[in-house]
C-alpha cells in the first residue's frame, strides 16, 4: 500500500488532498502541525509527502530537511503560495523533488507529478533535462553547478512564475532563457528576446509595448510591440538593468496588472506572456543606487539563476570547444596541449570569448592541418599557462641549491660510520633522477611557450617519456 503524508495547517486543504489522493486508492496520513508530522513520522514509512512551507509551530523546510535524512526514499512536495515561491526555490535546493502552488489551479497537473513522483520517474526527468539543454544550445558535462541549476530551471519552467537570470557576459543567459522556454507548456508559443540595452528609451517602449499610427514622428502605421506578439510565449528582457526609469515603471504595471497599452494608445491591453529577464550586473547594487527600481526587482526576481562564470567550470571548457569546433569544421581537433591551456585560462567573456577565440584559431590553421596545437593559440590564453610554468619552474639557483644539498646528504651518508641501508641510497638515487628530468622539461617547456609536442622534440622524448618525467599526478600545478 502506498501512503502518503500530507503536512499542512489548512485543513480546507488538507481535506481536499486528502479526498483526492484516497479516491486514487493512496492511503492519506494527515498532519496539521510540526507535533502531529513527528508522530506520524515515527510510526511508518511513507512512500510520498506534501508539505506546506508555513506551518504554526515550525517551518515546512525543517521538516523536508528532516524526511530527506532519515527517510531518502519518500519522495516530497512542497507546497506553497505566491508570497512563498522563492522559499519553494530553496527547497528544491534542499532536496525536494517538486513544489506546487496554492490554491490548486491545475489538478491534471497535480495529478501527473504525484503520479510520476511514485512511479519513480526521475531518470526521465534527467535525460528530459539533457535533451532540452542540447536542444537549447547548452553543452555542459560533468559541472556540477550547471547540472544542478539545470534541473532547478527544469522544475521551475512549466510554473507561472517569473525568473531572473544573473551571470557575466558571455556565459549562456539567454539559453538558458530558451531552455526555460522549451522546458514550459509555452514552448509551441513564441520565444522572444529583446536587449534593453541597446535601444532608446522611446525606441524600446514602442517595440515592448507597440505604437498607434502617429503616436510619434515617423509612426506611420500602427505596430504591435513584443507583448502582443509573444502572447502567452516567453519574453525574455535581455540587460533588463539599462532600462530607463520610465520604461521599468511601465513594466512594473505589466507585472503587477498583466496590462498596458501601445504608445500613443488609449485601449487597455491584457497579456499573459511570462517574462525571463537577465542581466550581467548586480540589480540589489544598481537597487542601492537608486539606478533600478525595487518593486520591479522584487517581481522579476521571482526565482533566480545565477550561472557560474566559465572559469568555475573548466571541466566543460574542452566539451564546449569541441562542440564549436565540430559545428565549424568537423575535421579538425583540439589537441590535447590546446585543451590544457584553454582550462587554464580565466575567459573574462566566458563562453563567447571561447567561440570567437575557435573562429579566430580556424582562420590561421596552415592549410591541410587537423590539429589546433598551442601555437594557434591567442598569446594571452598561451602566457596564462606560461604563469605557471614559471612557478613551477625550478630556477637555476634553486636547482644549484638542490643538487648541492643531495650531494651533501650522500656524502654524510659515505662518511658516517653505521651500516648503510642500499635501498634508502638507491631511493634518493631515483628522487635525484625525477628532480632533474623535471626541471629540465619545465626549462624546455618555458622556451616553447607550453607546446608540449615541440618540448619533447627538442629533448628527443616521446610524449608520453614528457609526462612521466613531469610526474603529473603529483604535479597538478603544471597540468
Ligand atoms: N554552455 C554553452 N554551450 C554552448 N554554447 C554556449 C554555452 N553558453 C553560451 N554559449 C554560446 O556563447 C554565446 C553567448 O551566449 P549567450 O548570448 O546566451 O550569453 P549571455 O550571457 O546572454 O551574453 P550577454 O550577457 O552578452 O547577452 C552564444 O553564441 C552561445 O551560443
Amino acid at each position: 500500500m502506498t501512503n502518503i503524508l500530507i503536512v499542512d495547517d489548512d485543513r480546507e486543504v488538507g481535506n481536499f488532498l486528502n479526498y483526492f489522493l484516497k479516491e486514487k486508492g493512496l492511503n492519506v496520513y494527515m498532519a496539521y502541525s510540526g507535533k502531529d508530522f513527528c508522530e506520524l513520522f515515527e510510526k511508518q514509512s511513507y512512500q510520498l509527502a506534501l508539505i506546506d512551507v508555513k506551518l504554526p509551530d515550525t517551518s515546512g523546510l525543517d521538516i523536508l530537511k528532516n524526511i530527506t535524512e532519515k527517510m531518502p526514499a519518500c519522495k516530497t512536495i512542497v507546497m506553497t503560495g505566491y508570497s512563498t515561491v522563492k522559499v519553494a526555490v530553496d527547497a528544491i535546493k534542499l532536496g525536494a523533488n517538486d513544489f506546487i502552488e496554492k490554491p490548486f489551479d491545475d489538478l491534471d497537473a497535480l495529478e501527473m507529478t504525484i503520479d510520476q513522483l511514485l512511479a519513480n520517474k526521475v531518470t526521465t526527468a534527467e535525460s528530459d533535462i539533457q535533451e532540452l539543454a542540447r536542444t537549447s544550445g547548452i553543452i555542459t558535462g560533468k559541472s556540477d553547478t550547471m547540472n544542478r541549476l539545470l534541473a532547478l530551471a527544469y522544475k521551475i519552467a512549466p510554473k507561472n512564475i517569473n525568473v531572473l537570470i544573473e551571470g557575466e557576459t558571455g556565459t549562456g543567459k539567454e539559453l538558458f532563457a530558451n531552455f526555460l522556454h522549451y522546458a514550459s507548456q509555452r514552448n509551441g508559443q513564441p520565444f522572444i528576446g529583446i536587449n534593453c540595452g541597446a535601444l532608446s528609451e522611446s525606441l524600446l517602449e514602442s517595440e515592448l509595448f507597440g505604437h498607434e499610427k502617429g503616436a510619434f514622428t515617423g509612426a506611420s502605421k500602427e505596430r504591435r510591440g513584443v507583448f502582443e506578439l509573444a502572447g502567452k510565449g516567453t519574453l525574455f528582457l535581455d540587460e533588463v538593468g539599462e532600462a530607463s526609469m520610465s520604461t521599468q515603471v511601465k513594466l512594473l504595471r505589466v507585472l503587477e496588472t498583466g496590462e498596458f497599452m501601445r504608445v500613443g494608445g488609449e485601449t487597455v491591453q491584457k497579456t499573459n506572456t511570462r517574462i525571463v529577464a537577465a542581466t550581467h550586473v548586480d540589480l540589489t547594487e544598481a537597487v542601492k543606487n537608486r539606478a533600478f527600481r525595487e518593486d520591479l526587482l522584487y517581481r522579476l526576481d521571482v526565482v533566480k539563476l545565477v550561472i557560474p562564470p566559465l572559469r568555475e567550470r573548466r571541466e566543460d571548457i574542452p566539451l564546449i570547444a569541441n562542440h564549436l569546433l565540430n559545428k565549424a569544421e568537423e575535421k579538425i581537433q583540439l589537441s590535447e596541449e590546446a585543451a590544457e591551456l584553454m582550462q587554464q585560462y580565466d575567459w573574462p567573456g566566458n563562453v563567447r570569448e571561447l567561440s570567437n577565440v575557435i573562429k579566430r584559431t580556424l582562420t590561421i590553421m596552415d592549410e591541410g592541418s587537423s590539429m589546433i596545437s598551442p601555437r594557434h593559440l591567442p598569446v594571452n590564453i598561451r602566457t596564462g599557462k606560461l604563469l605557471l610554468i614559471e612557478k613551477a619552474k625550478p630556477t637555476e639557483a634553486t636547482f644549484e641549491e638542490y643538487l648541492k644539498k643531495w650531494t651533501d646528504d650522500m656524502l654524510d651518508v659515505w662518511r658516517a660510520e653505521e651500516k648503510v641501508e642500499m635501498e634508502m641510497i638507491l631511493n634518493k638515487v631515483k628522487d635525484l633522477e625525477r628532480e632533474i628530468g623535471r626541471a629540465f622539461v619545465l626549462k624546455v617547456l618555458k622556451e616553447t611557450i607550453g607546446d608540449r609536442q615541440d618540448a619533447a622534440k627538442r629533448l628527443n622524448i616521446s610524449m608520453r617519456k614528457l609526462r612521466y618525467l613531469l610526474n603529473e599526478k603529483g604535479q597538478p600545478s603544471v597540468k
